[in-house]
């Protein structure tokens, strides 16, 4: 079973490698929102996977260092498009929440990244 928690935050980017002219090589700003997921057995005494608020706890960290800052500045973000946000969030989160399987990164009500993890990077290659 999959279980998730939802976070929001708010930031200013730009996409340095995007060709001249393109509206996103220009300084703007986001509510991105995150989702994290972790996969697991139920506990059946407890009856869930894990506390949501483990979830909150492991992801609180890098909340402080996104919202509200401008994402280039943060190192690892350089080019901070929702790619490389999510497998930088993977990154952070893994080592202590090993059940973590995806991570999900919306930029607007329409565009985002699902990444969950290196096998997702193998099967582009
Ligand atoms: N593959 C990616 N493409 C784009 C990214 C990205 O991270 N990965 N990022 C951007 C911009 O940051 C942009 O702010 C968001 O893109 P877009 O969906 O084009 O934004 P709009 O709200 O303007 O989209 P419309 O639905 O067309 O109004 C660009 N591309
Ligand atoms: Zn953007």
């Amino acid at each position: 079973m999959e279980i998730f928690k939802t976070f929001t935050f708010e930031a200013a980017h730009r996409l340095p490698f995007t060709p001249e002219g393109h509206k996103c090589r220009r300084l703007h700003g986001h509510s991105f929102t995150v989702e994290i997921h972790i996969r697991g057995e139920v506990d059946p005494k407890a009856g869930w996977i894990r506390d949501f608020a483990d979830l909150k706890a492991a992801f609180q960290p890098l909340y402080e260092i996104l919202d509200h800052h401008f994402l280039n500045e943060v190192p690892g973000l350089e080019n901070p498009t929702s790619e490389n946000l999510s497998r930088w969030i993977w990154q952070r989160l893994k080592p202590n929440l090993a059940e973590l399987c995806r991570v999900v990164v919306r930029e607007t009500c329409t565009s985002g990244c699902v990444y969950a993890g290196e096998e997702d990077d193998r099967s582009r290659m």
